[in-house]
């Protein structure tokens, strides 16, 4: 938590334990067929998607998606890690499984969208077994020193960044890439009802 306060990011291996990383890879195959499809917007919208990101995305509901309740427990613990140790007003969370397909990545950008400025921390669990390093598809980071990290997306492996600091990208995969990624969001408590 340390590293997260002072280098704006943290890698974290051996994150989720094998029985966790089996039930979200369960669920994740379960859900592939529908993969992307509640998310599909506008046609120009969706093209301008395919310029800037490769993969495919399945938003999880907490109230729905109860086969993953481990998951939601640990996701609840570490916010509140979060707010006690980094001072944040962790409150809310949007979290979604991601597929890229072989060639798939997703170029330069911070994860804090113009007009939206409540993802304070962004939080990635990769889902890949027997990664090789010619496989591509590392999470390329521009740290504080103006620095490329690369970090490879390997099984159980979580990496933490304050979400309106770090520029980061996904370079091409040359395989399919799993992953649980989400967002720690600040709701300001006063506009909390009209958020409902
Ligand atoms: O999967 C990753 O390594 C990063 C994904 C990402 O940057 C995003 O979904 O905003
Ligand atoms: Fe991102």
């Amino acid at each position: 938590m340390d590293e997260l306060a002072e280098q704006n990011y943290v890698v974290i291996d051996d994150f989720i334990d094998n029985n966790l990383y089996k039930e979200i890879k369960n669920f994740l195959f379960d859900k592939i067929d529908v993969f992307d499809q509640a998310g599909i917007g506008a046609l120009n919208q969706n093209t301008i998607k395919k310029t800037i990101r490769g993969d495919k995305t399945y938003w999880l509901n907490k109230e729905r998606d109860q086969e993953l309740h481990v998951f939601w427990d640990l996701l609840a613990e570490t916010k509140s890690t979060l707010n006690r140790y980094c001072y944040l007003s962790l409150s809310g969370d949007e979290f979604h499984l991601a597929h890229y397909p072989s060639g798939g990545y997703y170029a330069r950008h911070l994860d804090q969208f113009d007009g939206r400025n409540n993802r304070m921390i962004s939080m990635i669990i990769y889902l890949n077994e027997n990664w090789e390093p010619g496989d591509g598809g590392q999470l390329e980071i521009l740290d504080k020193n103006r620095e490329l990290q690369l970090v490879d997306p390997i099984a159980k492996r979580c990496v933490l960044f304050k979400s309106d600091k770090v520029p980061h990208a996904v370079l091409k995969s040359f395989k399919d890439r799993y992953s649980l990624t989400g967002w720690l969001l600040y709701q300001p408590t006063n506009l909390a009802p009209i958020l409902g």
